[in-house]
């Protein structure tokens, strides 16, 4: 079966990509088995910084590389945390750091204010310096509650309101979240350019 190494670090990530491609015909392995350090994350958006991942781990792993970059845009904070969302509060701050620095950013803005998306770009290389990556990126919006609710998930997904599921992300049943969700759209998304691409000569 071949080998993709996935280039995140984020235990909540790899939990999710772990079931998104349990049915493909790739074996997709975390990049911690391949001592792949982080790297920084400097584009200015989730496409470059997904780019930039993939990259690293490919390069050090010499195996194809997918990566995530993701975050929460809050319309009221003019799309912030957006690209920092895992740095937020700091650097090396906890997930409920985070959320608790959101929490404080929205303290005064009323509900009907509080709408927000979830961005993801995924970025996949052959190699380090392929010069045709395939990438997606999708989006799914909501609103950031005023307190968190459910133990699911990571992230900001106990903030993270679902309109059509009528709870936060962090109540959502993986397998739901993994539908609906910014990642689960973008891996749909990628298993159509993948398919596409597989039926291209020279393309492996
Ligand atoms: O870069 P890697 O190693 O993949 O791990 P990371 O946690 O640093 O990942 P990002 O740079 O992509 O930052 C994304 C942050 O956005 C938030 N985030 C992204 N997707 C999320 C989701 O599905 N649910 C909740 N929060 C999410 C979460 O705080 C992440 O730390
Ligand atoms: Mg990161």
């Amino acid at each position: 079966m071949n080998r993709v190494v996935l280039a995140s670090g984020n235990a909540g990530k790899l939990n999710e990509f772990s079931q998104l491609f349990a049915n493909w015909q790739i074996q997709v392995v975390p990049q911690s088995e391949f001592q792949v350090p982080e790297i920084e994350e400097t584009g200015l958006s989730f496409i470059e910084n997904a780019l930039i991942k993939a990259r690293h781990a490919s390069r050090i792993s010499g195996l194809p590389a997918l990566a995530d970059d993701s975050g929460l845009a809050v319309d009221a904070l003019d799309g912030a945390p957006g690209i920092y969302s895992a740095r937020y509060a700091g650097e090396d701050v906890s997930d409920a750091d985070n959320n608790h620095k959101l929490l404080q950013m929205l303290a005064d803005v009323p509900e009907a204010e509080r709408t927000a998306s979830f961005h993801c770009a995924l970025a996949f290389v052959r190699r380090y310096d392929d010069p045709i990556p395939l990438v997606c990126i999708a989006r799914w919006c909501g609103r950031i509650l005023e307190e968190p609710a459910g133990e699911q998930g990571f992230g900001y997904d106990p903030l993270f309101y679902v309109e059509s599921e009528g709870m936060s992300s962090a109540q959502l049943p993986r397998e739901v979240k993994n539908r609906i969700s910014h990642r689960g759209q973008a891996v749909q998304a990628f298993a159509t350019l993948w398919r596409e691409q597989m039926q291209c000569p020279g393309r492996e």
